[in-house]
């Protein structure tokens, strides 16, 4: 396994077998580190026997669970979730971070924040001393596609910076997420010191719908390093 799956592994079996039971509601994340999640809760469910209901943050993750013969739940059907587990890009010592690397934030927001309980697995180079200090690619914003014009001049003006309408890789024109909108990149010119601030002044931006700020939300995180061992975080 290459090196920096190792931690990525390590980190979300850790996840999984200390805060998944049986009979549980599960918010699955997006990304590249939850493969690792949701591989351990097969395996789990096939040696264990462990039932648990599914939920995705992205059409990622309902593949995701659907292709290891996993329960599909859905936030209609089950609302109220037991625990949620998720990547990130950035994870500060508070525990705040950035997500949205792969432009799931809003859903993977929503999901975390009707969670009891909310982990994040990552390898060990998203770990960071200070929110905006490791993430150079801007903080994503989804926007919808008729605002995103606006939103970028209102950030600009607002909070300086450059705001960069995120375009798609083997796709001519912008990315357009799992809810058909637009995501907008924005770059900082200095640090912000309060991102709490920062996260509440882009939510009220008309056409906004949410940010990759995650401030507050995670209980712990695991980082794993490429020789497979852990590092746990809590507040
Ligand atoms: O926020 C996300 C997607 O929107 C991901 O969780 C984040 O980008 C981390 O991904 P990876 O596990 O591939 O490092």
């Amino acid at each position: 396994m290459e090196a920096k799956n190792k931690g990525k592994a390590a980190a979300a079996k850790a996840a999984v077998d200390n805060h998944v039971k049986t009979s549980q509601v599960v918010g699955i994340g997006s990304g590249s580190t939850i493969v690792f999640a949701v591989q351990r809760i097969a395996e789990r469910v096939k040696d264990e026997g462990l039932s648990v209901i599914c939920i995705p943050t992205s059409f990622q993750a309902r593949q995701l669970i659907q292709e290891n013969g996993l329960t599909l739940g859905s936030l209609d059907r089950n609302p109220k979730i037991d625990v949620a587990i998720d990547g990130a890009d950035e994870v500060d010592k508070d525990m705040n971070c950035i997500k949205g690397g792969g432009a799931c934030q809003t859903q993977e927001k929503i999901v975390a924040s009707n969670a009891k309980e909310f982990y994040i697995i990552a390898d060990i180079s998203k770990q960071s001393k200070e929110l905006g200090t490791t993430w150079k690619q801007g903080i994503p914003i989804e926007v919808i596609p008729s605002a995103y014009r606006p939103v970028q001049l209102t950030l600009e003006e607002m909070l300086g910076g450059q705001a960069n309408l995120r375009m798609g890789v083997k796709k001519a024109g912008p990315v357009v997420t799992d809810n058909g909108n637009f995501v907008i990149d924005w770059q900082f010119q200095s640090l912000p010191k309060d991102w709490n601030k920062i996260n509440q002044q882009i939510v009220l931006i008309p056409g906004v719908l949410d940010t990759g700020l995650f401030i507050n939300m995670a209980k712990k995180a695991y980082f794993g390093r490429e020789d497979g061992s852990l590092v746990e975080q809590t507040k």
